[in-house]
């Protein structure tokens, strides 16, 4: 959320979500950033499909087994990016429904990078793209 909020980013949280999200704890992880985000949630998939929140863009995938590195990206300005849980990542069908699926490089003999780590790497790289200054 903090990073979210540093880069001026919306967030949705699409349920299952790995962590106990409620509203209390959506305050309480907010700190004092909460003025500056407001994430959004969808009960499930298909809640989410049928948002305004999914309305435009392309929908990039970041997933270890892209096809696309990130640094050969492109990203277009209306991208929404998706993140998977800490534990299964992103489920098979929701794979297959992403316009992109792209990696961040990290060393082979390691697994994976933890999910805010990765939204912020994809976050300051889509900035660095379009120059964004929030
Ligand atoms: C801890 S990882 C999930 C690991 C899970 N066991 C899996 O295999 O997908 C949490 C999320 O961070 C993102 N992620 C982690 N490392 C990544 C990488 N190297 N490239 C792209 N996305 C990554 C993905 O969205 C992933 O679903």
């Amino acid at each position: 959320m903090r990073t979210a909020a540093c880069f001026g980013a919306g967030m949705d949280v699409i349920e299952p979500c790995a962590f106990p999200l409620t509203d209390k704890g959506i305050r309480k992880a907010a700190m004092d950033y909460g003025a500056a985000i407001a994430p959004v949630r969808h009960a499930s998939w298909n809640t989410y499909t049928e948002s305004a929140e999914a309305g435009a863009g392309r929908l990039v995938l970041f997933t270890t087994a892209g096809a696309t590195d990130l640094w050969d990206f492109a990203f277009e300005p209306d991208d929404r990016m998706l993140f998977g849980r800490e534990s299964a990542g992103v489920p098979e069908a929701i794979h297959a429904a992403a316009d992109c699926r792209v990696r961040i490089p990290i060393r082979a003999d390691m697994r994976s990078l933890n999910v805010a780590m990765s939204a912020g790497i994809a976050l300051a790289e889509a900035s660095r793209q379009h120059r964004n200054n929030p």
